[in-house]
Protein backbone atom coordinates (compact mmCIF):
# COMPACT_ATOMS: atom_id res chain seq x y z
CA UNK A 1 0.00 0.00 0.00
CA UNK A 2 1.53 3.29 -1.02
CA UNK A 3 2.08 6.05 1.91
CA UNK A 4 1.43 8.73 -0.93
CA UNK A 5 -0.80 10.57 -2.32
CA UNK A 6 -3.08 10.11 -5.47
CA UNK A 7 -5.63 12.06 -7.07
CA UNK A 8 -7.20 10.44 -10.21
CA UNK A 9 -9.74 12.43 -12.52
CA UNK A 10 -11.25 14.28 -10.02
CA UNK A 11 -13.94 16.95 -11.34
CA UNK A 12 -15.79 19.48 -8.53
CA UNK A 13 -18.79 22.14 -9.43
CA UNK A 14 -19.63 24.68 -7.89
CA UNK A 15 -23.68 24.85 -9.56
CA UNK A 16 -22.93 24.88 -13.35
CA UNK A 17 -19.22 26.47 -12.74
CA UNK A 18 -16.29 23.96 -12.91
CA UNK A 19 -13.61 24.63 -10.88
CA UNK A 20 -11.92 21.48 -11.07
CA UNK A 21 -12.05 18.73 -14.18
CA UNK A 22 -10.65 15.85 -14.10
CA UNK A 23 -7.54 16.67 -12.03
CA UNK A 24 -4.74 14.04 -11.67
CA UNK A 25 -1.50 13.49 -10.15
CA UNK A 26 0.22 10.93 -7.77
CA UNK A 27 2.67 11.94 -5.70
CA UNK A 28 5.49 9.30 -4.12
CA UNK A 29 5.90 8.78 -0.57
CA UNK A 30 8.70 10.95 0.52
CA UNK A 31 8.21 13.75 -2.11
CA UNK A 32 7.32 16.92 -1.90
CA UNK A 33 5.07 18.30 -4.40
CA UNK A 34 4.26 21.41 -4.86
CA UNK A 35 0.81 22.40 -6.39
CA UNK A 36 1.70 25.80 -7.67
CA UNK A 37 -1.80 27.85 -8.97
CA UNK A 38 -2.44 31.41 -9.60
CA UNK A 39 -5.86 32.96 -8.04
CA UNK A 40 -8.73 31.09 -8.62
CA UNK A 41 -6.77 28.20 -10.36
CA UNK A 42 -8.89 25.53 -7.86
CA UNK A 43 -6.19 25.04 -5.09
CA UNK A 44 -8.94 25.49 -2.30
CA UNK A 45 -11.26 23.62 -3.57
CA UNK A 46 -8.70 20.60 -4.17
CA UNK A 47 -7.66 21.07 -0.69
CA UNK A 48 -11.74 21.15 0.40
CA UNK A 49 -11.81 18.09 -2.08
CA UNK A 50 -8.70 16.43 0.03
CA UNK A 51 -10.00 17.26 3.88
CA UNK A 52 -13.19 16.06 3.30
CA UNK A 53 -14.88 19.45 3.63
CA UNK A 54 -16.54 18.72 0.84
CA UNK A 55 -17.15 15.77 -1.84
CA UNK A 56 -17.36 14.99 -5.26
CA UNK A 57 -18.91 11.72 -7.05
CA UNK A 58 -16.12 12.07 -10.06
CA UNK A 59 -12.76 10.90 -9.35
CA UNK A 60 -11.17 9.52 -6.89
CA UNK A 61 -8.65 10.41 -4.18
CA UNK A 62 -6.26 7.89 -2.50
CA UNK A 63 -4.48 8.63 0.90
CA UNK A 64 -2.05 6.09 2.08
CA UNK A 65 -3.89 4.05 -0.04
CA UNK A 66 -6.90 4.89 1.61
CA UNK A 67 -9.89 5.42 -0.55
CA UNK A 68 -11.07 8.66 0.33
CA UNK A 69 -14.84 8.78 -0.69
CA UNK A 70 -14.73 4.47 0.68
CA UNK A 71 -12.67 4.91 3.66
CA UNK A 72 -12.81 8.09 4.86
CA UNK A 73 -11.56 7.65 8.14
CA UNK A 74 -8.72 5.46 7.86
CA UNK A 75 -7.87 8.09 4.73
CA UNK A 76 -8.18 11.47 7.07
CA UNK A 77 -6.31 9.53 9.93
CA UNK A 78 -3.41 9.34 7.75
CA UNK A 79 -3.49 13.09 6.91
CA UNK A 80 -1.85 16.21 8.10
CA UNK A 81 -3.33 19.15 7.42
CA UNK A 82 -2.49 22.94 7.94
CA UNK A 83 -5.36 25.15 6.85
CA UNK A 84 -4.38 29.02 5.11
CA UNK A 85 -6.37 30.51 8.20
CA UNK A 86 -4.78 29.96 11.62
CA UNK A 87 -6.56 27.77 14.10
CA UNK A 88 -4.15 28.13 17.39
CA UNK A 89 -5.95 29.07 20.43
CA UNK A 90 -4.19 32.08 21.42
CA UNK A 91 -4.45 32.41 24.72
CA UNK A 92 -2.95 28.79 25.48
CA UNK A 93 1.20 27.66 24.89
CA UNK A 94 2.63 25.69 22.45
CA UNK A 95 2.48 22.75 24.87
CA UNK A 96 -1.09 23.58 25.59
CA UNK A 97 -2.28 23.58 22.17
CA UNK A 98 -0.60 20.30 20.45
CA UNK A 99 -1.40 18.81 24.39
CA UNK A 100 -5.42 19.41 23.27
CA UNK A 101 -5.03 17.77 19.88
CA UNK A 102 -3.41 14.91 20.90
CA UNK A 103 -6.17 13.78 23.48
CA UNK A 104 -8.65 15.11 20.37
CA UNK A 105 -6.97 12.19 18.92
CA UNK A 106 -6.99 9.70 21.92
CA UNK A 107 -3.26 10.80 22.87
CA UNK A 108 -2.31 10.86 26.37
CA UNK A 109 0.41 10.56 28.91
CA UNK A 110 3.68 9.16 27.91
CA UNK A 111 2.79 9.02 24.36
CA UNK A 112 1.14 12.67 23.95
CA UNK A 113 4.31 13.69 25.57
CA UNK A 114 6.77 11.96 23.46
CA UNK A 115 4.57 12.88 20.20
CA UNK A 116 4.36 16.70 21.33
CA UNK A 117 8.51 16.60 21.88
CA UNK A 118 9.70 15.13 18.93
CA UNK A 119 7.17 17.22 16.64
CA UNK A 120 8.36 20.50 18.28
CA UNK A 121 12.18 19.34 17.97
CA UNK A 122 11.47 18.50 14.44
CA UNK A 123 10.07 22.38 14.14
CA UNK A 124 12.98 23.68 15.96
CA UNK A 125 10.25 25.60 18.62
CA UNK A 126 10.99 23.19 21.58
CA UNK A 127 12.78 26.20 23.85
CA UNK A 128 9.49 28.11 23.26
CA UNK A 129 7.14 25.53 24.16
CA UNK A 130 6.13 27.03 27.28
CA UNK A 131 5.02 30.71 25.61
CA UNK A 132 1.44 31.91 24.97
CA UNK A 133 1.27 31.57 20.99
CA UNK A 134 -0.33 35.05 21.89
CA UNK A 135 2.91 36.34 22.22
CA UNK A 136 4.97 34.22 19.15
CA UNK A 137 5.98 35.96 15.96
CA UNK A 138 4.03 34.82 12.88
CA UNK A 139 6.91 31.95 11.34
CA UNK A 140 6.48 30.46 15.04
CA UNK A 141 2.78 30.52 15.29
CA UNK A 142 3.12 28.69 11.54
CA UNK A 143 5.78 26.31 13.04
CA UNK A 144 3.89 25.09 15.87
CA UNK A 145 0.66 24.88 13.69
CA UNK A 146 3.34 22.45 11.33
CA UNK A 147 4.03 20.65 14.55
CA UNK A 148 0.39 20.18 15.56
CA UNK A 149 -0.34 18.20 12.28
CA UNK A 150 2.59 16.02 12.82
CA UNK A 151 1.28 14.58 16.16
CA UNK A 152 -0.31 11.94 14.78
CA UNK A 153 1.91 10.59 12.88
CA UNK A 154 0.35 11.13 9.67
CA UNK A 155 1.99 9.65 6.15
CA UNK A 156 0.65 12.87 4.20
CA UNK A 157 0.53 16.61 5.05
CA UNK A 158 -0.77 19.29 3.02
CA UNK A 159 -0.71 22.96 3.75
CA UNK A 160 -2.31 25.46 2.25
CA UNK A 161 -0.73 28.91 1.52
CA UNK A 162 1.81 28.05 4.74
CA UNK A 163 3.85 31.33 4.62
CA UNK A 164 1.22 33.68 3.79
CA UNK A 165 2.00 37.12 5.62
CA UNK A 166 5.31 35.74 6.89
CA UNK A 167 8.46 37.70 6.05
CA UNK A 168 11.54 36.24 3.37
CA UNK A 169 13.33 34.54 6.31
CA UNK A 170 10.48 32.73 8.12
CA UNK A 171 9.18 31.76 4.84
CA UNK A 172 12.66 29.84 4.11
CA UNK A 173 12.91 28.55 7.32
CA UNK A 174 9.58 26.86 7.17
CA UNK A 175 10.30 25.46 3.65
CA UNK A 176 13.49 24.46 4.70
CA UNK A 177 11.60 22.30 7.55
CA UNK A 178 9.08 20.96 5.70
CA UNK A 179 11.64 19.66 2.69
CA UNK A 180 13.49 18.07 5.97
CA UNK A 181 10.13 16.30 7.07
CA UNK A 182 10.00 14.67 3.79
CA UNK A 183 13.95 13.88 3.38
CA UNK A 184 14.39 12.60 6.67
CA UNK A 185 11.11 11.08 7.75
CA UNK A 186 9.98 10.13 4.31
CA UNK A 187 6.83 12.21 5.02
CA UNK A 188 4.76 12.90 1.83
CA UNK A 189 4.03 16.83 1.02
CA UNK A 190 1.56 18.81 -0.82
CA UNK A 191 2.73 22.31 -0.47
CA UNK A 192 0.01 24.90 -2.17
CA UNK A 193 0.94 28.08 -3.01
CA UNK A 194 1.38 30.88 -5.37
CA UNK A 195 4.95 31.73 -4.93
CA UNK A 196 7.44 30.61 -7.59
CA UNK A 197 10.38 31.31 -5.11
CA UNK A 198 9.26 28.90 -2.20
CA UNK A 199 9.51 26.07 -5.38
CA UNK A 200 13.08 23.92 -5.66
CA UNK A 201 14.41 22.33 -8.91
CA UNK A 202 14.00 19.04 -6.87
CA UNK A 203 10.63 19.32 -5.91
CA UNK A 204 7.43 17.69 -8.10
CA UNK A 205 5.72 20.34 -9.06
CA UNK A 206 2.05 20.68 -10.17
CA UNK A 207 0.84 23.56 -12.17
CA UNK A 208 -2.94 24.03 -11.64
CA UNK A 209 -4.59 26.43 -13.98
CA UNK A 210 -8.52 27.39 -14.51
CA UNK A 211 -9.18 24.32 -12.58
CA UNK A 212 -6.79 21.84 -14.93
CA UNK A 213 -3.42 20.55 -14.52
CA UNK A 214 -1.56 22.15 -16.58
CA UNK A 215 1.96 20.73 -16.15
CA UNK A 216 3.42 18.01 -13.65
CA UNK A 217 6.91 17.10 -13.64
CA UNK A 218 10.24 17.70 -11.53
CA UNK A 219 10.58 21.42 -11.13
CA UNK A 220 14.04 21.65 -12.97
CA UNK A 221 13.17 19.61 -15.92
CA UNK A 222 9.48 21.71 -16.28
CA UNK A 223 11.28 25.13 -16.29
CA UNK A 224 14.24 24.53 -18.31
CA UNK A 225 17.02 27.85 -18.29
CA UNK A 226 14.11 29.68 -17.58
CA UNK A 227 13.01 31.21 -14.09
CA UNK A 228 10.52 29.42 -12.54
CA UNK A 229 8.34 32.67 -12.61
CA UNK A 230 8.89 33.33 -15.93
CA UNK A 231 7.51 29.61 -16.61
CA UNK A 232 4.70 30.34 -14.84
CA UNK A 233 3.64 33.44 -16.07
CA UNK A 234 3.90 32.09 -19.75
CA UNK A 235 2.21 28.67 -18.71
CA UNK A 236 -0.51 30.27 -17.17
CA UNK A 237 -0.46 34.44 -18.42
CA UNK A 238 -0.82 34.99 -14.71
CA UNK A 239 2.27 36.98 -12.54
CA UNK A 240 3.55 35.22 -10.11
N1 LIG B 1 -18.68 28.77 -3.47
C1 LIG B 1 -18.37 28.98 -4.74
N2 LIG B 1 -19.34 29.15 -5.67
C2 LIG B 1 -19.06 29.34 -6.98
N3 LIG B 1 -17.80 29.39 -7.47
C3 LIG B 1 -16.79 29.23 -6.59
C4 LIG B 1 -17.02 29.03 -5.20
N4 LIG B 1 -15.82 28.91 -4.57
C5 LIG B 1 -14.88 29.04 -5.55
N5 LIG B 1 -15.48 29.23 -6.75
C6 LIG B 1 -14.79 29.38 -8.05
O1 LIG B 1 -14.08 28.17 -8.31
C7 LIG B 1 -12.80 28.47 -8.89
C8 LIG B 1 -11.70 27.88 -8.02
O2 LIG B 1 -11.69 28.59 -6.78
P1 LIG B 1 -10.64 28.26 -5.60
O3 LIG B 1 -11.01 29.11 -4.44
O4 LIG B 1 -10.58 26.79 -5.41
O5 LIG B 1 -9.27 28.74 -6.25
P2 LIG B 1 -7.87 29.00 -5.53
O6 LIG B 1 -6.83 28.50 -6.49
O7 LIG B 1 -7.86 28.43 -4.19
O8 LIG B 1 -7.80 30.55 -5.48
P3 LIG B 1 -7.43 31.48 -4.23
O9 LIG B 1 -5.94 31.32 -4.09
O10 LIG B 1 -7.87 32.82 -4.71
O11 LIG B 1 -8.22 30.96 -3.06
C9 LIG B 1 -12.74 29.99 -9.03
O12 LIG B 1 -13.12 30.31 -10.34
C10 LIG B 1 -13.75 30.48 -8.02
O13 LIG B 1 -14.31 31.71 -8.45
Amino acid sequence: MSEGLRVADVTFRYGAKTALEEVSFDIAPGRFAALLGPNGAGKSTLFGLLTRLFTTAEGRIEVAGHDIARAPRAALARMGVVFQSPTLDQDLTIRQNLGYFAALHGLSGAEARGRIDAALDRLAIAERAGERVRDLNGGHKRRTEIARALIHAPSVLLLDEATVGLDAASRQAITDHVHRLCAEDGLTVLWATHLTDEVRDSDRLVVLHRGRVLADGECGALRGDAPLKDYFLTATGAPA
